[in-house]
Parts: C-alpha cells; sequence; structure tokens
C-alpha cells in the first residue's frame, strides 16, 4: 500500500493520557507515562523508539487495556478504551505458544476463547497459517519449529481473530540478526496484504524506519512523544530501502533525539549497542 492509499480516517486517539505507577508497599509515585496526545490514522504503521524505560510497552499495554490511564483517555475506532477488547490483539516478544498444541490448534485458541470457531473462521485460520508461511506445519507442534516459524504462528494467531488494531511489542527481538531481517520483510508483506493498522515497539532504529508509516520517539522520565517522524521512503519496500541516503538520513536524525535524551535522563549505557 503506497502512503497515499493509507485512509485518512482516524483509528485511534489518546488524549492528555499519563500512566501512574504506585509502589505497593511505600505508596511512592513514578510518572510512566505523560501527556500522550497522539492520533493514528486507519492503516498505520507506527512504530515506537526510545530509550530503555521510557515507557513504550506501558504505552501499549495502556492501548491493550491491560493498564488503567491516571488521567486522559484513548479512543479506538469512536469508542473509549475501557480495558482488553477483543478489537485488539498483542504479539509480544515470547511466541507464548502451548507446547501440547498444534500449530493449527495455537492459532485457532484465539478464536476459541472468543467461542467464534466456525468452518469459516478455521478456514480464516488456514489462510493466515498459509500468509505466514507455515503451510503445511499445520499438524506440527511448537518444539518441532525454530524461533523464527514460532513467531510466525503467534503473528498468525493475533491476525485470525480479526482484530480492529495489532499491538506489536518487540516480536522479533528474540531471533538472531539473519532471521529478524527476514521477518521484518515477511511483516511489511503481511501488513501490505491484510493493512492492519499496527502499533510496533522496537529497540531498533533500522527496523522502525524499515517498516513505519510514523514513528513516535519516546523521551525518559516521564514518559512522553518528543518527536513524531514520518517516513517518506516509497513502498513498498525491499531490505533495499535501508541503503536509501533518506533511510540513512532518518537513522542518525533519530540517534540523535534518543541520545539527548538518554544522556538528559543520566542513560549512561550505549544507546547505539542496543540498536
Ligand atoms: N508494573 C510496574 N510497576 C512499577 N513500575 C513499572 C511497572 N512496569 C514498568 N514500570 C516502570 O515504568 C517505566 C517504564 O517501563 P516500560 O517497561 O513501559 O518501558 P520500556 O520503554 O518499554 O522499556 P524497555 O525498552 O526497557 O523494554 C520504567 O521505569 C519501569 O521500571
Amino acid at each position: 500500500m503506497s502512503k497515499t492509499q493509507v485512509d485518512t480516517k482516524l483509528k485511534l486517539r489518546t488524549t492528555s493520557l499519563d500512566v501512574t505507577y504506585t509502589n505497593t508497599k511505600t505508596g511512592a509515585e513514578m510518572i510512566a507515562l505523560s501527556d500522550i496526545n497522539l492520533e493514528i490514522k486507519e492503516g498505520e504503521f507506527i512504530c515506537i523508539v526510545g530509550p530503555s524505560g521510557c515507557g513504550k510497552s506501558t504505552f501499549l499495554n495502556t492501548v491493550a487495556g491491560l493498564i488503567k490511564p491516571s488521567r486522559g483517555s484513548i479512543v479506538l475506532d469512536d469508542e473509549k478504551i475501557i480495558g482488553p477488547g477483543r478489537d485488539r490483539s498483542v504479539v509480544f516478544q515470547s511466541p507464548s505458544l502451548f507446547p501440547w498444541r498444534t500449530v493449527l490448534d495455537n492459532v485457532l485458541y484465539g478464536l476459541e476463547i472468543q467461542k467464534r470457531i466456525t468452518d469459516q473462521t478455521r478456514k480464516l485460520a488456514e489462510e493466515y497459517i498459509e500468509m505466514v508461511g507455515l503451510k503445511g506445519y499445520e499438524n506440527h507442534y511448537p518444539h518441532e519449529l525454530s524461533g523464527g516459524m514460532q513467531q510466525r504462528v503467534n503473528l498468525a494467531r493475533a491476525l485470525t481473530v480479526d482484530p480492529s488494531l495489532l499491538l506489536l511489542d518487540e516480536p522479533l527481538s528474540a531471533l538472531d540478526a539473519q532471521t529478524r531481517e527476514f521477518m521484518q520483510e515477511e511483516i511489511l508483506r503481511i501488513w501490505e496484504e491484510t493493512k492492519k493498522t499496527s502499533i510496533f515497539i522496537t529497540h531498533q532504529i533500522d527496523e522502525a524506519i524499515y517498516l513505519a508509516d510514523r514513528i513516535f520517539v519516546f523521551g525518559a522520565r516521564p514518559g512522553r512523544v518528543v518527536e513524531v517522524v514520518e517516513v517518506k521512503i516509497p513502498r513498498p519496500r525491499n531490505l533495499h530501502a535501508k541503503r536509501d541516503p533518506e533511510f540513512l538520513k532518518l537513522m542518525d536524525h533519530i540517534w540523535g533525539i534518543i541520545e539527548k535524551e538518554s544522556s538528559k535522563q543520566g542513560f549512561q549505557q550505549s544507546i547505539r549497542e542496543e540498536g
């Protein structure tokens, strides 16, 4: 899907969003997110980057409905988010598959708990298994699959329930570098096919630029959006896009922001090493 084909319908809006964690023993409060005001359009692929501990996962989990905001609101498809819902699927870093279930039964799990297994949804599950490149593995068990294949099963499970919004929290970070690059291409291909609005957290700036329409760069303590970077590299993209001069310019720009934020907050670790 080219940039111009992205529907302009508003998908998600956060308004004055704050999240504060309270230490249950001491009662001490820690502001994890402060005044997040964002808009995401239907069909957009959004990446979130930022220094470690800046609240990326907290943001995703709040959109997932797993964390309650201490102030502000999140509206998805014109409805305020008040808890988890079937309109959102989350893919975490580790595949979290049931070892005693086959690939097909793992993919069907989401539909099963939503009591939506029919001949039609079963067919849909099979189609997603094919889309993620696992046709022929339907009756295999997780231990018979590589890490990359397991994460594909996870992705197929998340897509099969047909969520309105796909939330991905560092889904590729457990993979080796080569598999990760391959999976980045696969994720783009699947996104081009499904056009699912997606929010994807990563520590790798190049991964964010490669995948995203826009990148939300978070700053730390308290977590907030310091810049929204638009990626104008044309789609469809392939790995050659990583050598595009615009790509390298964006890399430098985003590194600059993150390093500045990290040093402001006294983060001594090299963020470059993480990427
Ligand atoms: N359940 C919790 N209770 C208290 N503090 C928490 C809790 N979860 C996260 N935090 C704190 O909130 C801040 C933001 O954490 P979060 O995991 O959202 O950051 P992150 O940007 O996703 O980090 P990373 O990049 O290292 O995964 C951190 O200081 C973290 O220690």
